[in-house]
């Protein structure tokens, strides 16, 4: 049985206009389905558990950004049955969207789901018994996600469709106050001491925050999370060096550090402000594993 949860609002309001050009398709097939429309914080979660518990679906479509996607998610994991996963990409960031090569077209990649041409399993990261599908980050970028979630420019932004630009905007305004701490890393019982970092970055994919390629060899089903760390830069460091991410040139950067791992834990003297997948979560310490090719998407 097929499942559809729909955000109406995310990407301003593109979530409904985009169930309502996919929505004839849908009932064209002969296969039914079950459709909800979520209404706020925590429905995705709860919908889609339970359309898996008392629908019997077994495979569902996500019409939304990458909250929606984060929440259809978790209710899958915590459903603890095997249910596979679709994205029609509605967002303003669509990183998920863009890390597995899915169209932005409504109904080339419902197209896509229905067909069911190509089956990936991947991987999710687990942090205080929620899972992220793209990425978590403590520090800087939290703050980032904090500011951009709570700024009017970024609903007028999405309106153009200009979504990424909010980011970009955000990060002018934190790196003016944000203070690198100093934190102690621990990746697979492996400590590093740390001066100075603006923000660390556990990655399933290579693109955050709209499009930008923070870890840019993360592979979403290799059972282990790509690890960037910036440090040791001052703020005009940090704005000049900032567009390298989306050339990945800040690879070469000295003031950039990569690890790789499935046990991340970050702690710093006070809490830093953490998101999954853009989404502001408890502060550190943090405790976060790579649980292998835990999810089955259709892309
Ligand atoms: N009917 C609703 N009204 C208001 N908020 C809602 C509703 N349904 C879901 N939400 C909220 O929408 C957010 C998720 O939006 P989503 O991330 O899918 O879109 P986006 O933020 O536009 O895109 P992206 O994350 O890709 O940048 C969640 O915080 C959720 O609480």
């Amino acid at each position: 049985m097929l499942g559809v949860i729909v955000n109406p609002v995310s990407g301003n309001g593109t979530g409904l206009k985009v169930w309502r050009q996919i929505e004839p398709t849908l009932r064209r097939l002969e296969t039914p389905f079950h459709v909800r429309l979520t209404s706020g914080e925590g429905d995705a979660e709860k919908l889609s558990k339970e359309l898996i518990q008392k629908e019997g679906v077994n495979k569902i479509i996500a019409v939304g950004g990458d909250g929606t996607v984060r929440g259809v998610v978790n209710g899958i994991y915590e459903s603890n049955q095997d249910c596979r996963f679709g994205l029609v990409p509605a967002g303003s960031g669509n990183d998920f969207a863009r890390g597995h090569g899915i169209p932005m077209k409504p109904l080339q990649a419902l197209e896509r789901i229905l067909s069911e041409q190509e089956e990936k399993r991947i991987d999710l990261i687990l942090l205080d018994g929620k899972v992220a599908v793209n990425s978590i980050g403590a520090g800087f970028d939290a703050q980032v996600a904090k500011v951009t979630d709570q700024a009017v420019y970024k609903a007028w932004l999405n309106q153009y469709k200009l979504g990424a630009l909010a980011y970009i905007l955000s990060v002018i305004r934190v790196v003016c106050t944000y203070q690198p701490r100093d934190i102690v890393l621990t990746v697979d019982g492996h400590e590093v001491r740390l001066e100075g970092v603006w923000l660390v970055v556990a990655a399933n994919i290579p693109n955050y925050g709209g499009g930008m390629l923070i870890c840019p060899d993360a592979i979403p089903d290799d059972g282990i999370a790509d690890i960037c760390v910036v440090s040791g830069m001052s703020r005009l460091g940090l704005l000049a060096a900032f567009p390298k991410i989306f050339t990945w040139a800040h690879r070469h950067h000295p003031g950039v550090h990569f690890y790789r791992g499935k046990q991340v834990t970050i702690d710093a003297a006070g809490p830093l402000p953490v998101h999954a997948d853009g989404e502001s979560v408890a502060p550190t310490p943090l405790s976060a594993q790579v649980i292998e090719k835990r999810l089955t998407i259709i892309v």
